[in-house]
């Protein structure tokens, strides 16, 4: 399959460096835990940034006789080495305003050391840490690739932290988690390198020896250490280290060792006998080491185990997604040229491709010469008589990669017969431009082809849409193509342990559709218009019901079938069995909580997800429901329910169409009749959300698109592509 150049620099990257990468960032996390260890040590004093260096040095010299060094480390915790009374020499951390000793000193465990070494080299001394710098950077092109992928994806700039569509585990959390990574991740990469080229200097090192002139120097005026001006003006908190004068000679100094710059001190004047600025090479070099391993900071070291172990999770998701990519590849037994069908496939992430190989597959084992290819190998096919294009479609109804060719090689290639040609387009109703491409396609192809199938479209990969489209398209052409369906969906292996806690009888019901309630064991996040995929036969068949979320359960709508899969499976439960099925976000149909009011239109079991949206509607949003049923006592399976939603306001209307009563009606008679109302509706960004059969769904709207002329609107699609109408039908 062709990849984007980026996504195959990303994968390359990756690829080579993984070892390393993997490695490094084991041990990363492991030693993120170091600084923590050492800043939760009671150590830092509670008034370290407000205390002068003039206070720190008299307290101490007038507690101890000789003092020979005082140090600050990252952790602001004060060690200092000092003579006492007794002539002992002590090293230990001290409170700065009182000088008493409050802790001895920090040691690396061995145990960090170890770690250390082989973060740094991986034991391998200076070709280790070449690698390791090495790797660093590739890690960096790696985000940088990554970014670029991200910003291909979502359009823009601005769009870059906008939501993401979550169409599959891995892909949507390797971005989300990208994305919030991506900062830490560059900065820890880039300080990587930065400290791997100090330690081969490649860096312009410091130079730090003072100039003094001993001659000119003066025991007068001598003034007190806490009047020294240089100390009274300089707080503790901007010092890395004092060094005390070894005697009384005047030629002996204070060092006072600066964020920015290292100061000589005359001691009995205060004088500054010589001050050197540090270099921009020592900055840098001190911020790097603080910024890569979290020293004094214990939110950046948190943040930097987590980046890194996000790290491990791309590792794992970023492999997962190239190996389901790459799973499904096209293969031939015939030459295109002795072909009579020719598949084409757009795909990007590889989940269409099985679809076209499963009908390919078919067309051969039922002895038709089938070719199939990607739609940007799109070439003569001498022999061919049916075209079939399945595609996807990304981004603003654009092609995916192995299609950006297409529409141009369409227009410049010739075939030598005359074609017949059926397009599938493959999306989502999550996304504005839904199966766009395809529908091009599809208008290119007709200024060239005869149409055999009108245009079809899937949503969600759904395997029932694909097997209709199949049955139509072999009862036209006349060669028996079963699509096998084991093929399409893989056995779930994320599935919820539920519990039956209601159910009512399919025999109390004229239309054999039972209510059925359950439990989640385990607490999972869920929504009315999510989906429940159930697994009747514990094998790859898997059938989807609306869930409804009502009172914290999950309300199913069933209709029975005496040779119904899903409907026999659920049917066969009684109160308190339970079984395990999986709850699949349906984000394309949640409740819409900004719209300015609401129509539910449903027919039968499509009432399911807004039985349960309207018991969430507690901040009594107008929700006007159009309902049909076949008969008035169909109804009374509901009616309890509506009528509490009708009382409580969470429902403002309810029109019911019953078809096989005394008013024959159906909703779309019902919406005519309200065309002034259902027009207002779009107009004034109202939400139509539609739920139940297929057949339902095409009749309604054909009579919203007639709505629309009459009422002069904008076309059906706009209201669909800016989610004012959204379906959820089967
Ligand atoms: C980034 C992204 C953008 C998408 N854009 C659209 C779109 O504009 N219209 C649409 O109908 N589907 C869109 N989809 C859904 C895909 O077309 C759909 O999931 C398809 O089944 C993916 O097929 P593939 O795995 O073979 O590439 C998008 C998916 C992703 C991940």
């Amino acid at each position: 399959m062709t990849i984007s150049i980026w996504r195959y620099s990303h994968l390359a990257l990756a690829v080579s460096s993984f070892v390393f990468i993997l490695l490094a960032s084991i041990t990363g996390i492991i030693l993120a835990f170091q600084p923590i260890s050492e800043q939760i040590q009671p150590f830092k004093s509670a008034d370290f940034e407000t205390i002068t260096v003039a206070e720190t040095i008299s307290t101490l010299k007038q507690t101890y006789p000789e003092i020979i060094d005082v140090q600050i480390d990252a952790n602001s915790f004060v060690l200092a080495s000092v003579i006492t009374h007794e002539g002992d020499s002590k090293t230990g951390y001290i409170n700065p305003k009182n000088a008493q000793f409050i802790g001895s000193k920090l040691e690396v465990s061995p145990f960090f050391q170890w770690v250390t070494n082989f973060h740094r080299s991986l034991f391998l001394k200076s070709t280790g840490r070449f690698f390791v710098g090495l790797c660093s950077f590739l890690l960096f092109l790696i985000a940088v690739t990554g970014s670029i992928l991200i910003l291909k994806r979502q359009r823009s700039f601005k769009k870059f932290f906008s939501k993401i569509i979550n169409e599959n585990f891995n892909q949507y959390w390797h971005i989300v988690l990208g994305r919030l990574s991506l900062i830490p991740i560059i900065i820890i990469t880039i300080t990587g390198v930065y400290l791997s080229l100090e330690k081969f200097d490649f860096l312009p090192t410091s130079n730090t020896t003072h100039n003094i002139d001993f001659d000119a120097i003066s025991v007068t005026p001598e003034l007190n250490i806490e009047d020294f001006p240089v100390f009274k003006n300089t707080q503790l908190s901007e010092v890395r280290a004092i060094e005390f004068p070894f005697s009384d000679d005047v030629e002996d100094y204070y060092t006072l060792a600066l964020t920015n710059q290292e100061l000589v001190i005359n001691q009995f004047t205060g004088e500054i006998l010589s001050e050197i600025k540090y270099p921009l090479v020592a900055f840098y070099s001190e911020l790097s080491l603080n910024l890569h391993t979290g020293k004094g900071s214990i939110l950046w070291s948190v943040i930097l185990a987590l980046a890194t172990a996000n790290i491990l999770f791309f590792i794992y998701s970023g492999f997962a997604m190239t190996v389901k990519r790459r799973k499904s590849k096209l293969k031939n037994k015939y030459k295109k040229e002795v072909c009579e069908f020719v598949i084409l496939v757009g795909s990007e992430n590889g989940s269409t491709l099985p679809f076209a190989n499963v009908l390919h597959e078919q067309l051969l084992e039922a002895g038709k010469k089938s070719y199939i290819t990607e739609l940007n190998s799109y070439t003569t096919f001498n022999k061919a008589e049916h075209l079939i294009i399945l595609t996807a479609t990304y981004g603003q109804g654009d092609p995916p990669t192995n299609a950006t060719k297409f529409l141009e090689l369409l227009k410049t290639t010739q075939q030598p017969r005359t074609l017949q040609y059926s397009v599938v387009g493959f999306g989502s109703y999550a996304y504005a431009d839904f199966c766009k491409f395809a529908l091009d396609v599809d208008k290119a192809m007709q200024t060239k082809f005869k149409q055999f199938l009108p245009v079809f479209t899937i949503n969600d990969k759904s395997v029932d849409a694909f097997k209709q489209w199949t049955n139509s398209w072999t009862e036209k052409i006349h060669v028996p193509v079963q699509i096998a369906e084991e093929k399409l969906v893989a056995k779930p292996k994320l599935t919820n342990s539920l519990t039956v806690v209601h159910k009512t009888d399919v025999a109390d019901n004229p239309d054999q559709t039972f209510i059925l309630t359950l439990k989640a064991k385990q607490a999972k996040r869920f929504v009315s218009g999510d989906l429940l995929a159930v697994y009747p036969a514990n094998d790859y068949r898997e059938r989807l019901y609306s869930i409804g979320k009502v009172n914290g359960h999950i309300q199913l709508s069933v209709k029975y079938y005496d040779n119904g899969l899903g409907s026999n499976f659920l049917n066969g439960f009684s109160l308190g069995s339970t079984f395990k099925a999986r709850i699949i976000n349906n984000a394309a149909f949640h409740f819409p909580k900004k719209a300015p009011h609401v129509v539910m239109i449903a027919n039968g079991t499509g009432i399911a997800p807004f039985l349960g949206m309207l018991n969430a509607n507690t901040k009594l949003k107008t929700v006007h429901l159009y309902f049909g049923l076949r008969t008035s006592e169909s109804y009374k399976l509901y009616k309890s329910q509506i009528e509490g939603y009708l009382k409580t306001q969470k429902l403002a209307r309810l029109e019911l169409a019953l078809s096989r009563d005394t008013n024959n009606n159906y909703v779309q008679n019902l919406l005519l009749r309200d065309s002034e109302f259902m027009a207002a509706t779009l107009k004034n960004k109202g939400v139509l959300m539609l739920c139940g059969s297929l057949a339902m769904q095409n009749d309604v709207l054909k009579t919203l698109e007639l709505i629309c002329e009459k009422h002069q609107l904008e076309g059906l699609h706009i209201y669909k592509k800016n989610g004012q109408i959204q379906l959820d039908c089967y």
